[in-house]
């Protein structure tokens, strides 16, 4: 599909009123050929005949035309802009929606920036492209037909002369679009890193001043930005060798008119009348010449943007996401068979190698090992975040790849290591995986999270609006809002990645207390440094460098006296501890 069918799949939704607004155009267009018609009435049979009478009619014709066709030309301005506006809208719509439908490896391989350029810089450049360029370029073609006609028809001999310099014209349209299409394209890159530059600056200025680095990103966005500068001065350059030799050849028509035009006058080939009325339409043969630099480049600037936008919507997620009402309740029976894993863009290297357990509904499981064994990686699998590369994941049975992935997700809440909180009352975020929670649920998940008591001193309480990703609040508040979030979802699998880093021991025993009264019925998943963390689940599972090298309950891994129980005796600080 080309970019222009793309777009008309947007466009076509409005059909009626583009073809509305192309009658118009065309009328518009018609219309155009009468005043200077009138004109040469004017001269040859008013002035030149003496027909005094007629000259209060034609006068008065060409004003009510030229009114209305100001009318007219307005009214299509507007519906094109109005189909610009209503085309930005629904593609914005359409790549929001592909953002949501896209899958981690994804945004781990795009900058936040670059996605941002096509949300705004790119749309912008379509919806431009619609709004604008498209009449003009339609107009121009009309109006550029339609002066070849008429003239010739006046005199055709005057035509030919004019006509022969169009060959040249579109000469060097054709050059100035072959070499302003690369010039486009690496002004949209440099755009969109200039973008990702100032967006990472905005996300990291707390290291950024930690670091007293404000010198060094200055002069990194410096470079970004003269870069930018540059590209869009070396296309301007390209534009500057091209439309000064249009717009000159676009004015001599004049000189060739009345050149041209004043011998056959002179030689009674044609009347002064004719000539006038040739004069009337010359423009509308070099207004199009004028335009097409311009035009070509708008062209140029809407296949960069289009090409874009387009990368973005036809990307295939590696794990799609279909919208299915239906709902479905997993028991939590997990079983990891045979599993392994490797990020896309390193296949050489196993994150996971051979992971095999099994767990029931209502167990839970700990997982400890050092930074970097593959911890995270494993529970990600659980929600198919990734898929594994080799082995299955099964609950309750069945390969989780044969669950529709969001109904599969609906029955998990994680707490990820990262936490992120929207900025919106603490409300809102705690009840963002539960919509119909209502205030008394919110608040009895937030005592089992250890979080009621802080939000309560709060001034506004739960309706305290959190900053950007949760600033205002400590690391540790944060994780407690985040536990609460999950638990309100109330899922069959709870998966806590990390969750308690954050918060002291006593504060952590508290919420362990509550938390293993409420997940009886629930498959949890600990994540965690601190044995206390999973000193009381069902299976622990010792990894280290993607492999469980370890398996058992606190009991037997201390009897063990293996990994696990160095571990146990260095967080301690005890020797011999049985
Ligand atoms: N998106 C990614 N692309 C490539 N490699 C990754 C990606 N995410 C993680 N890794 C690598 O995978 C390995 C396991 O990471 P993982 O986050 O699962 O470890 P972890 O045991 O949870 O560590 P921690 O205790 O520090 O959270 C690490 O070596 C990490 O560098």
């Amino acid at each position: 599909m080309n970019h222009f069918s793309w777009i008309w799949n947007y466009l076509k939704k409005h059909i009626a009123m583009i073809i509305l607004a192309l009658f118009l155009l065309l009328l518009n267009s018609i219309l155009v050929i009468i005043n200077p018609y009138l004109s040469s009435i004017l001269i040859d049979d008013v002035i030149y005949g003496q027909q005094d009478d007629l000259l209060v009619p034609i006068l008065a014709t060409m004003i009510g035309l030229t009114l209305f066709r100001t009318i007219i030309r307005y009214s299509y301005q507007v519906m094109f802009d109005s189909i610009g506006q209503r085309t930005l809208f629904k593609l914005r719509q359409d790549m929001y929606q592909k953002l949501n439908e896209l899958d981690f490896d994804y945004f781990n391989h795009t900058r936040v920036g670059d996605i941002m350029a096509r949300m705004t810089g790119d749309t912008e450049a379509v919806r431009h492209f619609v709004s604008w360029s498209s009449y003009n370029i339609l107009e121009s073609i009309i109006w550029f037909l339609t002066a070849i006609v008429i003239m010739g028809l006046i005199n055709w001999q005057l035509m030919l002369a004019l006509v022969a310099v169009t060959p040249l014209i579109f000469i060097l349209a054709m050059n100035l679009s072959k070499e302003s299409h690369p010039a486009f394209y690496e002004i949209r890159e440099s755009f969109s890193r200039l973008n990702s530059m100032v967006e990472e600056n905005i996300g990291g200025n707390r290291v950024v001043k930690a670091f007293a680095r404000e010198e060094y990103e200055k002069e990194k966005f410096t470079r970004h930005n003269l870069d930018y500068k540059q590209r869009n001065l070396d296309s301007a350059k390209i534009s500057q060798k091209y439309l000064p030799l249009l717009e000159f050849l676009a004015s001599i028509l004049n000189v060739i008119t009345l050149l041209v035009g004043g011998f056959l006058v002179i030689r009674q080939q044609m009347t002064l009348g004719e000539l006038v009325a040739f004069n009337g339409y010359l423009w509308m043969l070099n207004n199009p010449m004028r335009m097409i630099g311009w035009l070509v480049n708008d062209y140029q600037r809407f296949l960069a943007a289009a090409h874009k936008i387009r990368q973005l919507l036809y990307r295939k997620p590696q794990i799609p996401i279909k919208n299915d009402e239906n709902t479905l309740e997993l028991k939590g029976n997990i079983e990891f068979k045979q599993v392994s894993f490797h990020f896309s863009d390193d296949p050489s290297h196993n994150i996971l190698t051979n992971i095999n357990f099994s767990v029931n509904s209502g167990m839970t499981v700990g997982i400890i090992g050092e930074t970097g064994a593959g911890k995270s990686t494993l529970v990600n699998l659980i929600g198919r975040y990734y898929d594994p590369t080799e082995g299955n994941v099964l609950i309750d049975g069945i390969d989780i790849k044969d669950y529709p992935v969001r109904q599969l997700r609906e029955n998990i809440a994680m707490v990820m290591q990262d936490v992120f909180l929207f900025s919106n009352t603490i409300t809102d975020n705690i009840a963002f995986g539960n919509p119909f929670a209502d205030g008394e649920y919110i608040r009895n998940m937030a005592k089992i999270a250890d979080a009621d008591s802080f939000i309560s001193q709060m001034p506004l309480g739960y309706d305290t609006i959190v900053g950007e990703r949760g600033v205002g609040l400590s690391g540790g508040q944060k994780q407690r809002i985040s536990l609460a979030r999950a638990l309100t979802k109330n899922p069959s699998i709870l998966i806590l990645d990390d969750t308690t880093s954050a918060v002291d021991m006593e504060t952590e025993a508290k919420i362990q207390l509550e938390l293993s009264r409420m997940t009886q019925t629930k498959t949890t998943f600990i994540i965690a440094h601190r044995i206390s963390s999973v000193r009381e689940a069902d299976l622990i599972l010792v990894l280290d460098k993607g492999e469980i090298i370890e398996r058992g309950t606190h009991g037997e891994l201390v009897e063990k006296r293996g990994h696990y129980y160095d571990v146990y005796q260095r967080q301690l600080g005890l020797e011999g501890v049985s």
